[in-house]
């Protein structure tokens, strides 16, 4: 039985995905954790725990450092809230365009019985502008700014993008008509929109700040709805002030953003729907299992990602640095034991490699010698042995 704890709301079409070998939420030792934001950056991570698989994009609340020494391999499900957010950015562009909020404000603040004569008067203030024809800069192509630049361009705006890291599967997703630049200036300098989908890390954290803001154009739209800091806040209060930029949205308050004009905070909706909510599960429910009974590590940002077929009757996993002669430690150990590899893989992800060695006659063997003589190579972080199912 492997013992699986949650933290945050794990939709139940996820929970409901585990096999009858998995139990949730009944252990001090859990295999595995299946989180969503909680902030784990300074939690203790227990002994037990060989995978924290988190239902989403972001692994800023791991502590992936710490994570990897222990030996635990930690995911996300990338894509499975893209549409989510995406929908979400779109529609704040056009309640932007449109001035929505605000036009929302003074209907209800305008409630008298006969307020024809009035409104009719009044709209005028709420003129709005259309998309189509305007500017989106997207800052980051992946699983969400693909969906964004591709709706954009679907709603007739003109789309550029900016990722210097962009990968050969979400380059395939991206319409050939984003044309692609190579600074965050060229990007932002004639845009009517900017809008951000990067991972928080130290690269990204301020990326947007006051010299960037300075380079857009008069008037445009800021939206982060990636992380708070990978958009400066008080730069983006004072272009607010100066109007710099005419709206601020953002998924992350803060108080410095908060009760200011033109500046609308949503609590961290970005991928609050049902269905990414479900895919979210279902995605990390799977993997928990994936890894656990096969050591499967797709989608692993700690580790190489490798889909080794598990055709012998036992798996020995082992997770350990990347230095010279680890394969050569590994093998002379498992052949100490006069035991015969079936098959072996190893990749490795810049500090850190993985081991895979599938073997036939593991029964009746010392087991937990061989976990013991092969977690006493030094560079070694964890060992695993798993049996077929
Ligand atoms: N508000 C919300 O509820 C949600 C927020 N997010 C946030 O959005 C981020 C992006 O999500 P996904 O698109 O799913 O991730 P992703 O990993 O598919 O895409 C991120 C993209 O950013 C690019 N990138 C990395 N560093 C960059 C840099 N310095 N400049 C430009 N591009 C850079 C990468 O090459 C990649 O293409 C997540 O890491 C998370 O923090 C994601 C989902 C929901
Ligand atoms: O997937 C992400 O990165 C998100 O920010 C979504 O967070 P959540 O799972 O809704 O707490």
């Amino acid at each position: 039985m492997y013992e699986v704890k949650t933290f945050n709301a794990i939709a139940q079409a996820g929970l409901d995905t585990f096999t009858d070998d998995f139990e949730i939420n009944q252990t001090d030792e859990p295999d595995a954790y299946l989180i969503r934001s909680v902030n784990l950056l300074q939690a203790e991570l227990p002994e037990s725990l060989k995978t924290i698989v988190r239902a989403g994009a972001g692994v800023n609340n791991v502590p992936l450092g710490r994570a990897t020494a222990q030996g635990i391999a930690v995911f996300n499900t990338p894509g499975s809230n893209a549409n989510a957010v995406k929908e979400l950015v779109v529609s704040l562009m056009i309640a932007t365009a449109r001035n929505l909020f605000e036009a929302h404000n003074y209907s209800d603040e305008h409630t008298e019985a006969d307020v024809s004569q009035r409104t009719e008067k009044d709209k005028t203030k709420f003129n709005g502008t259309e998309l189509a024809g305007k500017r989106l800069a997207v800052i980051g192509l992946g699983n969400v700014g693909s969906l964004v630049a591709n709706a954009a361009l679907a709603l007739g705006m003109k789309v550029i993008g900016y990722d210097p890291y962009l990968s050969a599967n979400a380059a395939w997703r991206i319409n050939n008509r984003v044309k692609r630049v190579d600074s965050i200036k060229n990007a932002v300098k004639n845009a009517d929109f900017v809008t951000i989908h990067v991972p928080k890390n130290n690269e990204t954290i301020g990326l947007l700040g006051t010299k960037e803001i300075t380079e857009m154009k008069d008037g445009a739209v800021l939206f982060n709805y990636s992380r708070i800091g990978i958009v400066d806040n008080k730069a983006a209060v004072k272009a607010i002030r100066s109007q710099k930029i005419s709206h601020y949205c953002t998924d992350f308050g803060e108080p410095i953003i908060a009760d200011q004009e033109k500046i609308t905070i949503t609590p961290h909706i970005g991928g609050s729907t049902l269905e990414a909510e479900t895919n979210g599960a279902v995605q990390g429910a799977n993997t928990v299992m994936n890894y656990l009974e096969e050591g499967d590590t797709t989608h692993c940002v700690n580790l190489p990602n490798m889909q080794v077929p598990f055709e012998t009757a036992y798996r020995v996993t082992v997770i350990h640095q990347n230095v010279p002669n680890m394969v050569g430690q590994i093998s002379t150990q498992i052949a100490n034991r006069e035991i015969n590899i079936e098959n072996m893989a190893n990749a490795a992800k810049e500090k850190v490699a993985y081991t895979v060695i599938d073997v036939d006659d593991l029964q009746g063997k010392d087991q937990e010698g061989l976990i013991s003589a092969l977690e006493g190579i030094k560079e070694v972080y964890k060992v695993r042995v798993i049996k077929h199912r």
